[in-house]
């Protein structure tokens, strides 16, 4: 088995996925947003590239989310947040989601011959499942407008030292000194770093603060999201 890295949402090889385990990982915020969302009584969540489609999927059993650009996109119910998310009772209902990023990521691995979500909240849960399907696996960062965001990146980090901690016989392709030098440097201080990355930054300017400090938090659930006929569905990781 291999492991590897695609940096930023345009460098994924769709002739290289099909029969591959793809980790779809946005910390801030998507993934973070639909593991929370799952974990929260939503039945499920439908990733939509567009917010004509979102509007087009209107029903009293389901709730809009999303943004652009870190704004709440007019006429939803909510942004793309997920202690937002966390306050909603709206148990049994589907969560209809377009972000900036991770949706679109998602929507470009497809192919893949399995579809996880992944953040910082899910990370050993989301690799110990990838592992279970003996694929190679890729951990694909959705980045932030097209260019890497370290928050991806260190998810990604974390899953790989999580899978190696299981002895997994994979090899880990090149991750890039850069890659693995954040990683090794910041894992324990998560928190204190987040605040500080492009989209952190960014996400503090819209006072979303709390949503930075929140997705900074390592295996809050063993919820492993996973894609299945366009819908993401939960599964559960003993
Ligand atoms: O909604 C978010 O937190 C980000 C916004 S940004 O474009 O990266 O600043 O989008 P996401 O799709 O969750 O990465
Ligand atoms: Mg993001």
């Amino acid at each position: 088995m291999r492991i590897e890295v695609v940096p930023t949402v345009e460098e994924i090889r769709f002739d290289q996925i099909s029969n591959h385990v793809v980790i779809v990982i946005d910390v801030l915020r998507a993934s973070s947003t639909i593991v929370t969302a799952l974990g929260h009584g939503f039945e499920s969540v439908l990733p939509v590239e567009t917010i004509g489609q979102a509007n087009s999927l209107r029903t009293t059993d389901c709730i809009l989310a999303g943004e652009r650009h870190c704004r709440k996109i007019p006429d939803f119910d909510c942004n793309n947040s997920p202690t937002e998310i966390a306050t909603r009772n709206e148990t049994g209902k589907q969560l209809i989601l377009t972000t900036t990023n991770g949706t679109r990521a998602i929507q470009k691995a497809e192919r893949a011959s399995a579809l996880l979500i992944g953040c910082l909240l899910n990370a050993s849960a989301c690799i110990t499942h990838a592992l279970s399907y003996n694929l190679d696996i890729t951990l694909y960062c959705a980045g932030t407008r097209s260019e890497f965001a370290l928050e991806d990146g260190l998810a990604a980090g974390l899953m790989i030292t999580a899978a190696q901690k299981k002895n997994a016989l994979f090899q880990v392709c090149d991750l890039g000194e850069a890659m693995k030098a954040s990683y090794l440097y910041f894992a324990e201080r998560l928190g204190e770093l987040l605040p500080q990355t492009t989209t952190g930054r960014r996400l503090m300017q819209y006072h979303f603060a709390k949503d930075v400090q929140y997705c900074a938090q390592v295996d809050l659930y063993r919820i492993v999201p996973y894609i299945k006929e366009k819908r993401i569905l939960p599964h559960l990781v003993s």
